[in-house]
């Protein structure tokens, strides 16, 4: 039975009458706002007729180019933290005309000078970036996708060097990949990196995956003190690891590898975040994985980045260096079977990774992508608060070989 406007209005009075405010950006802080936002959001739908619903998104298109071109132009960093700025003085500071500047993004008052938001205000930093890479790399080919489903066929894109991205960058011929086409702007391929962070509540990289069970046992300090407990494979700068060894302080960073493609190796190298005795090692995973015999391969949001096949190709090269007791660990979006408003971001993280060749993928989808190479599943660990997990495997018949009796 459809919902009433006034079921769908007790609902949202209902979570609003158990709303605790909170400044977290974990996935359970985020989680009463998401419900709340949703079912706002839930009787706005209710409430347009379709022609609202253009507008609604001709505003969004509007007010997306204009946040990125107010970015480039550094105007929010021209707002006072405290009070107004005159349309004239910004304009004399940051070079723009006014009529770039009149967004909900920012206030404007009845004397007709402008004041930042907290969304201005934060886009000085890691969510500004955050913006920037979904709308550089994903909106922008995005919206040449009827072009390059023209031109390819109506199929999902599974090549790393024929995808919406190579298209946009007239490179489909070039024989690059996707990173290799990204990696010609340093600073685009830096503002990616670092901007990836926000990303990180979507698969959260702590917090239900114990990580201290990788640790070395006391035998095995003694016999194999040189085994590696977890290697971080297109690891990127090494934030990931920096989060995960200051939370499980069993792992000794000496048993943890990061690896990663060379520049982003050398930028690694360079911006020192991962913690000290942490091994930094070039290493293109299409090749076969030099560190034998670890207790963990783990790939965090990568996967995601590639097709069925090039998942299966990047798992191959692992297999022959996996002991009996080793897992792969995959750490990605988990897309529930039946899609609902809850998951929305899901969905359109996924049109996002297609546009590189990728896509997220469900608990199904993994399971058959493991047993096409010959391994199992052992457990899914759910994010609690989010669309995500992480994807324990391990060689099939392999079960006796439990890390450290997991
Ligand atoms: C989406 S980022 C994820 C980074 C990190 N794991 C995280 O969760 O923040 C994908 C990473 O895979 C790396 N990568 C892509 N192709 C690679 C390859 N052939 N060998 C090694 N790393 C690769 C990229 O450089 C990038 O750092």
């Amino acid at each position: 039975m459809a919902e009433t406007l006034s079921s769908m209005v007790s609902e949202l009075s209902q979570l609003a009458s158990s709303y605790v405010p909170s400044t977290g950006h974990d996935a359970a802080s985020l989680a009463p706002k998401a419900a709340l936002i949703n079912a706002s959001r839930k009787i706005m739908y209710s409430l347009m007729d379709p022609g609202m619903l253009v507008q609604a998104h001709s505003l969004q298109m509007a007010e997306l180019v204009s946040v990125r071109t107010l970015l480039d132009l550094k105007v929010f960093e021209k707002f006072p933290t405290e009070g107004n700025i005159t349309g004239q003085e910004l304009s004399e500071k940051s070079g723009v005309q006014q009529a770039l500047l009149a967004s909900g993004f920012i206030t404007q008052s009845s004397d007709g000078s402008y004041g930042s938001t907290k969304f201005s205000q934060a886009y000085n930093s890691v969510p500004g970036m955050f913006f920037t890479l979904m709308f550089d790399h994903f909106l922008q080919p995005m919206t040449d996708l009827p072009k390059y489903l023209a031109k390819h066929g109506a199929t999902e894109p599974t090549s790393f060097y024929v995808n919406p991205y190579s298209d946009y960058h007239n490179a489909s011929d070039s024989g690059q990949t996707t990173w290799e086409i990204m990696s010609k702007d340093p600073e685009k391929l830096k503002t990616f990196q670092i901007g990836l962070e926000i990303g990180d509540v979507m698969v959260p990289i702590t917090g239900y995956y114990d990580f201290n069970q990788l640790a070395l046992t006391e035998e095995e300090k003694e016999k194999t003190p040189d085994r590696v407990s977890l290697v971080d494979i297109g690891g990127g700068v090494g934030k990931v690891v920096k989060k995960i060894l200051s939370e499980y302080k069993e792992l000794d960073p000496k048993n943890v590898v990061l690896e990663d493609q060379v520049n982003i190796m050398d930028l690694a190298e360079k911006e020192k975040i991962a913690p000290e005795g942490v091994k930094l090692l070039k290493h293109d995973f299409w090749t076969e994985q030099p560190v034998k015999g670890a207790k963990a391969y783990y790939f965090r949001r990568v996967f995601h980045d590639y097709s069925d096949e090039l998942c299966a190709k990047a798992l191959n090269q692992i297999i022959p260096a996996m002991a009996p007791d080793s897992r792969i660990l995959i750490a990605d979006m988990l897309l529930p079977e039946v899609m609902s408003a809850a998951e929305a971001h899901t969905a359109a993280l996924d049109v996002a990774c297609m546009v590189m060749g990728g896509k997220e993928r469900t608990e199904e989808n993994f399971r058959k992508l493991f047993d096409g190479v010959g391994l199992e599943v052992v457990a899914i660990h759910r994010a609690q608060g989010a669309a995500a997990g992480v994807v324990e495997g391990r060689l099939k018949g392999k079960g006796g070989g439990e890390v450290n009796g997991a």
